[in-house]
């Protein structure tokens, strides 16, 4: 008996410690309508915090919950990086999106969203699309990305899309002096909501794309596409996509695809995508450095969607979503110059940005001001 209990309080401490940098971790549980999802608030220095919410078919609570702890915190970062009055947070639900959605199920998940009271706003992410969350905007206020006909900036993956190919520009500029996108060689994992636009800007541009894809249908229309464009399409078996003579690897499908067996593949010059958590180890960074590959940090690239979703706090505005997405461009030379002159890798200097940045608002934020509107208030709450 003592045993049991020894080991049970082991258990329930091994779960504080994995989630030791975040704030809450909120596990949501409905039965009536099979809802399992997990809420991870992981830093709201900047503001409350903002994520999408992902719906996977995962293997295990553990497999579930470490994701959803990596994904919050990379929000954290993101949203420092782009300069947004929003913290780090992520949801998962657990279940198979082809099979388990139901309007009810959505809604529950709204309801436990608003039980947090306006400290995670949430939206779409892989597995999860805009049809959803008008389900579950029926029991919250706490809801971006969602269509412009309710009032949302609608469709995230496009600045997302926009952001990915000024981070490519950037890149190019740093690799070979001019940031035309045409003219160079591509691998692209993933050709989705954002690898799909991605790919159509590279062809347009004139760029030779090397794809991948479990998906024939999306391998089916950018071959169409390629048609009607300068550039050229070539399709590759999806455990080959690492290994392409390319000049640049972009991930645009799931994370940890930055590990020992892919970086012994890796031909490339550099890697840019919208895949969220790229790096499987930190350690993956400094072997990409070794290796004279360079890595755009993913949470800088892929952060257009963030600054559309976040730009709901104003009333959503395209044009400011456009003007600062193309700030992708800067960052990312920031980011190369700083890792340069410090040695650092590029993961490390841009989190050291972030954290610099998360360290000066919380000094800011400790005198009181007059209790006034709330800051934070998307539809107008008050
Ligand atoms: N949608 C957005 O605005 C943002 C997306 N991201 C990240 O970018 C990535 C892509 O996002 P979306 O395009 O929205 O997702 P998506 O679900 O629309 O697209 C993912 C694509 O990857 C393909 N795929 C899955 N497994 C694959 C494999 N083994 N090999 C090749 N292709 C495979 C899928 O068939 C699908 O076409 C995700 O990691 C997401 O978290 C990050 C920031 C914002
Ligand atoms: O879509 C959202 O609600 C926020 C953006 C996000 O989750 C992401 O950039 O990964």
């Amino acid at each position: 008996m003592k045993v049991a209990e020894e080991t049970s309080m082991t258990k329930e401490f091994e779960l504080f410690d994995k989630m030791s940098e975040h704030e809450q971790v909120v596990f949501c549980n409905d039965p009536s309508t099979g809802l399992r999802a997990i809420i991870a608030i992981h830093n709201t220095t900047l503001g409350p915090a903002l994520g999408g919410c992902r719906m996977q078919p995962y293997n295990s609570m553990d497999e579930a919950l470490e994701d959803v702890l990596r994904l919050s915190k990379g929000m954290t970062y993101k949203c420092a990086a782009a300069d947004v009055d929003f913290g780090g947070g992520k949801a998962v639900i657990i279940g198979d999106p082809k099979t388990d959605k139901s309007p009810e199920l959505f809604r529950a998940f709204g309801q436990f969203v608003n039980s947090l009271g306006g400290r995670f706003y949430t939206g779409t992410d892989m597995g999860t699309s805009m049809d959803d969350f008008i389900h579950a905007m029926k029991e919250t206020n706490f809801i971006n990305g969602l269509p412009e006909a309710y009032g949302g900036g609608g469709d995230s993956s496009i600045p997302t899309a926009a952001g990915v190919l000024y981070g490519i520009k950037a890149t190019n500029y740093m690799l070979f002096g001019n940031d035309e996108l045409g003219g160079h060689k591509y691998a692209i994992q993933g050709l989705g909501k954002v690898g799909f636009k991605v790919a159509s800007g590279l062809l347009e541009a004139g760029a030779t794309i090397y794809v991948t894809d479990i998906n024939q249908e999306n391998l089916q229309a950018i071959e169409g596409l390629a048609t009607t464009t300068l550039g050229k399409v070539i399709v590759i078996a999806k455990e080959d996509i690492y290994s392409q003579d390319a000049d640049i690897f972009v991930p645009c499908a799931f994370g940890g695809i930055i590990n020992d067996n892919t970086i012994a593949q890796f031909k490339v010059k550099a890697i840019v995508g919208a895949a969220n958590n790229q790096l499987l180890h930190d350690r993956h960074g400094k072997m990409l450095q070794e290796k004279g590959i360079l890595y755009a940090p993913d949470y800088i690239v892929n952060s257009g969607g963030l600054i559309q979703v976040a730009d709901e706090l104003y009333g959503i505005n395209h044009e400011r979503v456009l003007a600062k997405t193309k700030h992708i461009y800067d960052a990312i030379l920031e980011v190369y110059k700083e890792a340069i002159s410090s040695g650092r890798t590029t993961e490390e200097s841009a989190n050291q940005m972030c954290e610099k940045r998360i360290a000066d608002r919380s000094k800011r934020n400790s005198f009181y001001t007059a209790p006034a509107k709330p800051k934070w208030s998307i539809r107008n709450l008050t």
